[in-house]
């Protein structure tokens, strides 16, 4: 048994890629290598290519006919950057999952797991979103997934196209094995700061210190993405029975994950304190422009239908991506 994961190469989808093959489902991986790396499709099935290639996806099933799902995570990802070229960002994020959506229907792949964004509600007054709350995207990056999730709903009323859209906030952590875990090696996100800051011995800046949370300080769902990838392996292992075959119901299904509280950064900085020592400096600093107070997610459906809950702790993922950032470098060195 086998299954398609487009940005197969990046690092959720090499991650997700894994935690299939751990459970004895064959990945074939399709990655343009725009931001994924080739050492990540070692030992792999691998297709160098974009999702708009119609006859590089017609290709492939016909290669392997017992492809019985496609999770699609091949898309751009940095907010400023959307904000910056939002013709860039439609035109992966949307119109490409457009073309590919086309490509599954005619080779006759009717499962889909699609990477999303809990990024596109409006939080509740207590920042909780659930799959219920307001949709209200901020940025041409959460709008360009919005877009490709209704783009896609389209696909289930008219050609028949399932649907279970995974819809999660701040991917943190490494393949607990290293096998695999965050390309890019400056990362700008609060977690890779820290790492940088602590590696140079400086002191890491908490920008914003104002906000309306428990502590002051902006609050995401930062959440191990070793945990993210059993959630896509548990949506595709009970996807029949979240979303039958034959019937008159949706075709399409939103799932959140998440932790249920978040974490403040300043949660985050004692986090990263247990985990290195007291050592670690930390100073209060102006919030970046543009930056959110934040939201976290309730996991609830995730339970109800994955049995799904976050299995490792905020420190488990600094441990993990701590010992990335080592082999990331080794990696770049061989
Ligand atoms: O050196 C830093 C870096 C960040 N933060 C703070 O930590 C919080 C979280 O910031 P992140 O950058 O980790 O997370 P964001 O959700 O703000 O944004 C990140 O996650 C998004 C995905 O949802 C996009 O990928 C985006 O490009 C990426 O920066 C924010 O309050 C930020 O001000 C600091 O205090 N110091």
């Amino acid at each position: 048994m086998k299954v398609l994961i487009t940005g197969g190469a990046g690092f959720i989808g090499s991650t997700i890629a894994s935690a299939f093959v751990e459970r004895g489902v064959t990945p074939v991986v399709l990655d343009s290598l725009i931001t994924g790396r080739q050492e990540f499709t070692a030992g792999k099935i691998f297709y160098q290519g974009d999702i708009g290639d119609g006859d590089l996806v017609d290709e492939i099933f016909r290669d392997h006919p017992d492809i019985i799902a496609t999770v699609h995570c091949a898309a751009l990802i940095v907010v400023p950057d959307s904000m910056t070229d939002p013709l860039r960002y439609y035109r992966v994020n949307l119109s490409k999952t457009l073309d590919l959506a086309g490509h599954l229907v005619r080779n006759g792949c009717d499962r889909m797991i699609f990477a999303s964004t809990a990024g596109m509600y409006r939080p509740e007054p207590d920042l909780s979103v659930t799959e219920t709350s307001f949709l209200e995207p901020q940025n041409p990056y959460t709008r360009s997934k919005m877009m490709a999730e209704l783009l896609l709903q389209d696909f289930g009323k008219a050609y028949g196209l399932r649907v279970i859209s995974l819809r999660y906030l701040n991917p943190i952590g490494a393949d607990p094995r290293l096998r695999t875990g965050l390309q890019n090696s400056k990362p700008t996100h609060a977690l890779g700061k820290m790492i940088e800051c602590y590696t140079l011995g400086v002191p890491f800046k908490i920008t914003g210190v104002d906000w309306e949370t428990r502590d002051g300080t902006a609050i995401r769902d930062y959440i191990h993405v070793w945990d993210i990838a059993r959630a896509f392996y548990e949506a595709a292992a009970r996807f029949d029975s979240i979303i039958p075959p034959v019937g008159d119901h949706s075709r399409y299904e939103v799932v959140n994950l998440g932790t249920g509280d978040g974490t403040t950064v300043r949660e985050l900085v004692a986090a990263f304190r247990e985990v290195v020592g007291d050592g670690f400096a930390a100073e209060d600093a102006p919030a970046r422009p543009g930056d959110v107070v934040g939201a976290y997610v309730d996991p609830a459906k995730a339970w109800d239908l994955l049995a799904w809950k976050p299995e490792y702790t905020i420190e488990d993922a600094i441990r993990h991506s701590l010992q990335w950032a080592d082999r990331r470098r080794e990696l770049d060195v061989a």
